[in-house]
């Protein structure tokens, strides 16, 4: 299905975004990857064009910077006249820890993970409209249940859910045909994740290679959203509105709550 098709990844430089860069590059997909370190997306786009991608360029920069969306969207009206599929996958840095009471860290952070998905997800608009394409959002568990020692992060996801669920219901009403994949994903096991948990959560992660294809079929079959992995983060989000204190105190009680980091 996506043969051919023009798709932007965001955070492709490492993690779930780097994995479907490569699934994209294997469907033979047009791609336009971004994240902020550019020996690493030189990297990754060479292997996608060894992989089969029908092309591969990047924009490296930081999407805390407000001028980067529409940059990012000019490449892609520049180099194929059009796009079929924007993916909304990039964070940036944050701890898994005690709230510090850092407002300046909840600031950009939404910035980072929040603004920057409106202002490409506006700027990706027009052409998605002729293309009748897609908006994939990679969110988390932590956008739809609040565990400890997320709270910025979970915020930005939050505000994801807001906003895009909304932005769905208006495309519907206006009878635009562009569709809208929020994506709910459980403990992945990229590095990052790995690093920022594995002290506190003995869980065995999700593999990311898996994640990064169901996000991709998600978006193309246009699925409203996506639970990965799939029994995991249904049976949380069922248990939140059967009975959410005792969901609660059961992701409490999975902590290693000794091990987390005060700093
Ligand atoms: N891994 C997990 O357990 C889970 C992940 N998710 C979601 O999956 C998505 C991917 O996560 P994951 O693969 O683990 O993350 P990674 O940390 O592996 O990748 C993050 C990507 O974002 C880029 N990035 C970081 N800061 C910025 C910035 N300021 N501007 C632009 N790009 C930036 C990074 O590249 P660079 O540093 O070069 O800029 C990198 O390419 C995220 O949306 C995350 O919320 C959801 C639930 C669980
Ligand atoms: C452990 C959580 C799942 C709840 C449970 O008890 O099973 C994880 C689900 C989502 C994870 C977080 C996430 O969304 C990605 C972040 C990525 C950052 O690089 C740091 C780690 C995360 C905060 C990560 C932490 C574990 C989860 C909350």
């Amino acid at each position: 299905m996506l043969r051919g098709k023009r798709v932007i990844v965001t955070g492709a430089s490492s993690g779930i975004g780097e994995q479907m860069a490569y699934h994209l590059a294997r469907m033979e997909a047009h791609l336009l990857l971004t994240a902020r370190t550019e020996a690493k997306l030189q990297k990754v786009v060479e292997r996608c064009l060894e992989l089969g991608a029908a092309s591969a360029r990047y924009i490296s920069g930081s999407m805390d910077s407000p001028s980067l969306p529409e940059e990012v969207l000019r490449e892609a009206e520049n180099a194929w006249g059009g796009l079929d599929m924007l993916i909304l996958n990039h964070i940036g840095q944050s701890s898994f820890t005690f709230f510090s009471g850092d407002v300046g860290h909840v600031r950009k952070l939404m910035e980072t993970n929040f603004v920057s998905y409106v202002a490409l997800a506006t700027a990706a608009l027009p052409l998605l409209k002729e293309s009748e394409g897609s908006i994939v959002v990679v969110s988390s568990i932590a956008g739809k249940i609040a565990g400890p020692f997320t709270a910025p992060y979970s915020a930005t996801k939050f505000a994801l859910d807001g906003f895009f669920s909304s932005l769905r219901q208006e495309l519907i009403v206006d009878k635009v045909n562009v569709s809208i994949t929020l994506c709910i994903l459980g403990y992945i096991n990229t590095e990052s994740a790995v690093r920022a948990v594995s002290h506190v959560i003995p869980d065995t992660p999700a593999p990311k290679e898996e994640c990064a294809l169901e996000i991709i079929q998600a978006g193309a079959l246009r699925r409203r959203e996506l639970h990965y992995p799939a029994p995991a983060v249904s049976s949380m989000l069922l248990l939140r509105s059967l009975a959410p204190e005792l969901l609660d105190s059961l992701v409490r009680s999975r902590y290693r709550l000794e091990n987390v980091r005060r700093t």
